[in-house]
Formats: structure tokens, C-alpha cells, sequence
């Protein structure tokens, strides 16, 4: 009879303990609950041994999955950002952590306290925003700092939970004004530094850092940060930033990503003369002695974890693509700024063929005039002819005739073969100069000019000039031979964008398609209709040509897996969105694309068998993958940002 009473009692006690964790109990209210529970602990114990043991199933099912054992207790634990919960913590863990005094006494959960935090972070928005601008962006990314310096779960829950909101300010534009203030606003460290100064020391730096694994590391050298030029040790945000999207994006654990700056000095005067920049205080190193510290780098992160993707960010087009081309083949690594914004950009010109109405495969009969031939704008030229190339039978003459669709202008205007000193990267989209003036065209005329004669589909812009799609060239784009012209300012940050939605909606027509590389606000159109302000940026690559590179194994990121990525994210638009005008998916929606992105790598790197496989899913159980497994395969591997029960034990 006593049993009958006590079983379904203490259940109740302990499964109301484990669940949720003694939420909003006092300290008298949570010291009584825990005495009963022990006291009938101890009795079952005794008298039914086979009761207690379905207990604690019941508790060790409830607790979900197995504890993560530290080796930290008391204040190392609150001041431990990738452990701390904060008043989170339930009041057993207090116990077993030592950290009973060292929190307020009521324990609240997860919820509460994101709850808690954005009520706080809306106080700030009170008449805050501004349009497109918003005064309070620093100082929320202050806000979400501090949060990521004291508790990196609740951080990242924050951020997937708010997305929309807050990826405009730990990315673009906001991490451009954070790299831009660096030195003033440095609090804490975050990542690894490796300077000029280090040469020769950088193998055994790197033992440095925590983590015995790691995942995905974002490098720069802060040469070229967005479109803000030469940030020098500032530029360590854009990797931050980056990473911050892996794991909210791609679900990295949070643990086993390493944010990188090299600091090989700034060109950049003002920086030079600041008292107060945090980094080296010389001239960039160039040449030989520049690659061999980027050389000495690439080697010591690989040999210490030679399973790391390093991905290169923001390094200026000088350099961009040599170093891709030094270590591609070599290293599991990739050029962000070349191969994702072109991946992106082809997703979003396969999508405007489609608003047209027409098959994807018209994408070869497209006029595109691309403003900026740098290492974006070369790395979009460069696929976008591939595909082209693809389409139109994937030999040399359709190569030829592929490079005759587009029409480049950079800072000294048209490039035709007259141009001097021309970049041997560019040189494949020069015009003949004969060719060119049977258009009426000359080497150096003006982007107007060049729209104006050659009424493209496309006008995309690459140049981070904020601005340089005037009134006038918005206007010339009114004579596109396209349906629906589709106008791509893809600079950032917001500033440099080269025009703005309103723009071209009222300038080039209702019809028209538009992207921009940081976001806008979509527009009401005088026919009530909306504007849609597509945000073409590489985020929606990135995280998952890294997620699927690590788990397929593959020990370099080849060709057709970014071919793969920019296809996938293509073909992931319904055609009724597309017809809409909206070619690219909202970013509440990046974790979902980020996971068949992730797919789509795996797919394509078991087809080239480059797939070694990953953890317990060896090459051989990868290729019998179905495309269903293979989704299941990467969501299980995702990250989520949910507290672990905490068990100390000593070293
Ligand atoms: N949306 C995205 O995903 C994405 C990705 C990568 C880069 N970007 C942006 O692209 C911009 C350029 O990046 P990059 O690495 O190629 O820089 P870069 O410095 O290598 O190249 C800039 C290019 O623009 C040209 N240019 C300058 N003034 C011009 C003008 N008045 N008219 C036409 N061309 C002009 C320069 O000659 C150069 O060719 C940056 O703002 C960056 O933020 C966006
Ligand atoms: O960082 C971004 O927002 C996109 C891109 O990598 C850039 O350099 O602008
Ligand atoms: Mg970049």
C-alpha cells in the first residue's frame, strides 16, 4: 500500500527536478523537494530496488542526453562562456558545481532568459530605426558581445531565435562598423592573432588555443573588409562574424571553431597614426616574406589539427586568388570571397532567368555587365561563364562565346585588350577593341556608356562604390532587352552598396529584379505590390560548403562541390517565389538551407569519391546514402545551442 502511494509521488519529484530544472523555486521551496527526494530515494532503495531503478530511467530519460563532463568549478565555471548558463543553472547542478552563493537564488530557464534579454535589447529600439540605418547597432552588437563573452549557449540561442534581426549585426553591415571601431571597442579576446613578429614561432603558438579539435577556421588578413578597405588586426571581426554564422547556420559546435587574424602590418595611414590600434604599427609585408608567413601558418594549423577547414576571408584581390591557387590542392581550404559570392551570384542569375518566365538554360543568352573586377567580381565572371560555357556544350567554342556575354568595367572604366598593364585574371573578358566599336564602345568608357549601348539583362555590381548605379545608369537600364532586368548591388557594407531597392523600383520599373549584398527593407510599390529586396550574400553558402565538407570527409573542397552549393541553392526557390521576384530565401530560413547545401557537397564529393567519410561513417556508409539519410545524416550532426548537464570530475 505505502509503495503504491510513494511511487507515483516520487516520480512526480524527481522527474519535476530533472525536467525543469526547479524552475522558479526558491532556495526553502527547492531544499524541501530535494530532502524528500533523497529521504525516498533512500527508502525505495530498500524496499524496492526495481522501482528505484525505473526512477531513475525515467530521470536519465528526462535529463535526455549523456552529462558533459568539466573540469571546472565554482567561478571557472560562470567566467567559462562555452559552460555557463548563468542563473539557468538548476540548483542540483549548483550543488555538484560548487557554485551555490555565486548566483541569484531563483533559478529561471532558457526561455526566461532570452525573454529577459530581448525586452532589454527592445528598450533600445524605442524610435531607434531610421530606415535602413540603425543608430542602435553598435550598441546592440555590444549588447550581443558581452552576452557571447559570458554565456556562448544562450548567445547562439539568441541569435538563431532572432536571426532576421540580429545577422545584420553580428555580419553585414554592422561587423563592417565594428571592424571600422576595433581598437575602441576590443574588450575581451576572441580567436587567435598571429603577427609578422611571430615568424618561427607559430607552430608551438598554435598549442596555444584550448581545444584540442577544431573544426572550421575563418582567416584574414584584414587587407580588404567588405568594402572598407585595408582594416589591418581590426579585420579580426569578419572572422568573428563568419563564424558566428557557422554556428548558427551550419550548426558548428561552438567549441571547435577558431576565429584567425594574420597581421602583417596595414597600409592604411590612419591606422598607422592611431595611438590607440591594436595592431602591428608597420607597413604590410608583400612578396615572398608575406607568403611565407601565410605558408608558415597554413602549416601549423594543419599540423596540429589536420582535419580543419580553413576558410580565407576578405584578403584583397592581390593576393586572393594566388593563395587559393598555392594551397587548394593541398589543403582543405577555400577562398570565401572568389568561390562563395560566386556560387551566390549564379544562384541568383540562374533565378532572375527564371522570373522571366524562361528555362534556366537561357542563362546563356544573358547580357551581363559587371561593375568591379576584383577578386569578387573576378570569381563571378569567371563561374558564371562556366555555367554559361555548361550550357552551351561545354567545349571550346562555347567557352568563346560564352566570354562575348560579358562587358566589364572597373575604376578606369571599359576593358578592352588596349588596356595597360591588364590583370591576367581579367584578361579573358577584355573586349577586342574592333569588336568593341562596332558596339561603339572604347577601352575606358563609362559604365553609362557601357549600359546605354549594350541594353543587359543583368547590371551587377562589384565595386564598393556606395552609389555608383546613378540615376542616369538606373535610367539606361530601362532600355534591357529583359522582361525583367535584374539589378545585383552586391558591395558591402550597407553604404557601398551601389544603389538602393527604392531606386531601382522607381528608376528601372515595378518589374524589375533586385539583390543587394547587405540587407534592405522591401518596398511598397506605388501599385501596392511589394518591391523585394533579396539579400545576395555568400552567407547562404558558406556554412554549408564548410558542414559538408567536414562531414564528407573530403580532403579538399573541389570545383563541382561549390558547383553543387550554387545549384542547390538555385533550385531552392519555388517557381512561384521566383515569379514573385524573390530569388533568394529569407535568412530565417539559413539553417534549413545551410543543411541541404551541407547535402549537396556530400553528394557531389561521394560521386568524385573524394568523401573519406566522417566519425563513424566511414566512406563505404556514406556513398550507400539515399538523399533523405544523407539530410538526416547532416541534421544529426548540426549543433544546437541547448545547456548539457554538467558532471565535474578532475583531471
Ligand atoms: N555580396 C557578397 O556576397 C559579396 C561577396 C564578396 C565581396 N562583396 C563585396 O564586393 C566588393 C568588392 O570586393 P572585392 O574583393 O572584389 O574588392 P576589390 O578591391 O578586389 O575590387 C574592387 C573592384 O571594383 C573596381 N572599381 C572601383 N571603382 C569603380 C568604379 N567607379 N566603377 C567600376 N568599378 C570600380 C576596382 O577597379 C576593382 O576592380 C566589396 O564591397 C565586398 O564587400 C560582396
Ligand atoms: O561578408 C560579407 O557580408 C560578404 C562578403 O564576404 C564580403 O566580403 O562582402
Ligand atoms: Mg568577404
Amino acid at each position: 500500500m505505502m509503495r503504491q502511494i510513494l511511487y507515483p509521488f516520487h516520480i512526480l519529484i524527481i522527474s519535476s527536478e530533472a525536467s525543469s530544472p526547479a524552475q522558479n523555486q526558491t532556495m526553502p521551496n527547492y531544499f524541501l523537494h530535494r530532502r524528500l527526494s533523497l529521504s525516498l530515494i533512500n527508502r525505495l532503495k530498500h524496499c524496492c530496488p526495481a522501482m528505484l531503478s525505473q526512477a531513475r530511467q525515467l530521470f536519465t530519460t528526462h535529463e535526455g542526453n549523456r552529462p558533459t563532463i568539466v573540469q571546472k568549478r565554482s567561478l571557472a565555471i560562470l567566467q567559462d562562456p562555452l559552460f555557463n548558463k548563468g542563473t539557468a543553472f538548476s540548483m542540483t547542478e549548483r550543488d555538484r558545481l560548487d557554485l551555490r552563493g555565486l548566483l541569484p537564488p531563483t533559478v529561471v530557464s532558457p526561455e526566461q532568459q532570452i525573454e529577459r534579454f530581448m525586452i532589454d535589447m527592445k528598450r533600445l529600439e524605442v524610435n531607434a530605426r531610421d530606415g535602413q540605418s540603425d543608430p542602435y547597432a553598435l550598441t546592440k552588437w555590444r549588447i550581443l558581445n558581452r552576452l557571447h563573452d559570458r554565456n556562448e549557449t544562450m548567445f547562439y540561442k539568441v541569435l538563431i531565435a532572432n536571426i532576421e534581426e540580429f545577422a545584420p549585426i553580428v555580419y553585414t553591415p554592422t561587423v563592417g562598423l565594428v571592424c571600422q571601431n576595433y581598437s575602441s571597442l576590443f574588450r575581451r579576446p576572441r580567436g587567435m592573432y598571429f603577427s609578422a613578429e611571430d615568424r618561427g614561432e607559430m607552430m608551438p603558438m598554435v598549442y596555444n588555443w584550448p581545444a584540442d579539435q577544431v573544426d572550421m577556421i575563418v582567416v584574414t588578413d584584414g587587407s580588404r573588409v567588405l568594402g572598407l578597405g585595408d582594416l589591418g588586426v581590426q579585420g579580426i571581426g569578419i572572422s568573428i562574424g563568419k563564424l558566428d554564422l557557422y554556428v548558427a547556420a551550419a550548426g558548428i559546435n561552438p567549441q571547435r571553431v577558431l576565429p584567425v587574424m594574420i597581421d602583417v602590418g596595414t597600409n592604411n595611414e590612419k591606422l598607422l597614426n592611431d595611438p590607440l590600434y591594436l595592431g602591428l604599427p608597420q607597413r604590410r609585408l608583400d612578396g615572398d616574406e608575406y607568403i611565407a608567413i601565410i605558408d608558415e601558418f597554413m602549416e601549423a594549423v594543419f599540423t596540429r589539427w589536420p582535419n580543419v577547414i580553413v576558410q580565407f576571408e576578405d584578403f584583397q584581390s592581390k593576393w586572393a586568388s594566388k593563395l587559393l591557387q598555392r594551397y587548394r590542392n593541398t589543403y582543405r581550404m577555400f577562398n570565401h570571397d572568389v568561390q562563395g559570392t560566386a556560387g551566390v551570384a549564379i544562384a541568383g542569375l540562374l533565378d532572375s532567368v527564371r522570373a522571366q518566365g524562361r528555362p534556366m538554360i537561357d542563362f546563356s543568352k544573358q547580357k551581363i555587365v559587371v561593375a568591379g573586377a576584383g577578386s569578387a567580381g573576378i570569381g563571378v565572371l569567371n563561374a558564371a561563364r562556366k555555367t554559361m560555357a555548361r550550357m552551351l556544350g561545354d567545349n571550346e567554342s562555347a567557352f568563346e562565346s560564352a566570354s562575348s556575354q560579358f562587358w566589364v568595367v572597373d575604376a578606369k572604366g571599359f576593358i578592352t585588350e588596349e588596356r595597360e598593364n591588364i590583370d591576367p585574371e581579367v584578361l579573358p573578358f577584355a573586349w577586342k577593341v574592333n569588336e568593341a566599336s562596332r558596339l561603339g564602345l572604347r577601352e575606358g568608357a563609362s559604365l553609362l556608356e557601357v549600359v546605354q549601348k549594350v541594353q543587359p539583362d543583368v547590371l551587377l555590381g562589384l565595386s564598393a562604390v556606395g552609389g555608383l548605379f546613378s540615376k542616369e545608369v538606373l535610367e539606361a537600364m530601362k532600355k534591357s532587352t529583359s522582361t525583367r532586368p535584374a539589378i545585383f548591388a552586391m558591395s558591402n557594407p550597407t553604404t557601398n552598396a551601389e544603389c538602393t531597392p527604392d531606386e531601382v523600383f522607381s528608376i528601372v520599373g515595378e518589374n524589375a529584379i533586385f539583390a543587394s549584398g547587405s540587407p534592405f527593407k522591401d518596398v511598397v510599390l506605388e501599385n501596392g505590390q511589394v518591391g523585394h529586396c533579396n539579400q545576395a550574400n555568400n552567407m547562404y553558402l558558406f556554412p554549408g560548403i564548410g558542414l559538408g565538407t567536414l562531414l564528407s570527409g573530403s580532403s579538399i573542397i573541389s570545383d563541382s562541390m561549390l558547383q553543387a552549393a550554387a545549384e542547390c541553392l538555385a533550385t531552392y526557390m519555388s517557381d512561384d517565389e521566383v515569379m514573385k521576384g524573390v530569388i533568394f530565401p529569407s535568412i530565417s530560413r539559413i539553417r534549413d538551407i545551410t543543411k541541404k547545401v551541407a547535402a549537396a557537397v556530400i553528394k557531389e564529393a561521394v560521386r568524385e569519391d573524394l568523401a573519406e567519410g566522417y566519425r563513424d561513417m566511414d566512406a563505404r556508409e556514406l556513398r550507400k546514402l539515399s538523399q533523405e539519410e544523407i539530410l538526416e545524416f547532416v541534421q544529426k550532426n548540426m549543433w544546437s545551442p541547448e545547456y548539457p548537464t554538467l558532471v565535474y570530475k578532475e583531471d
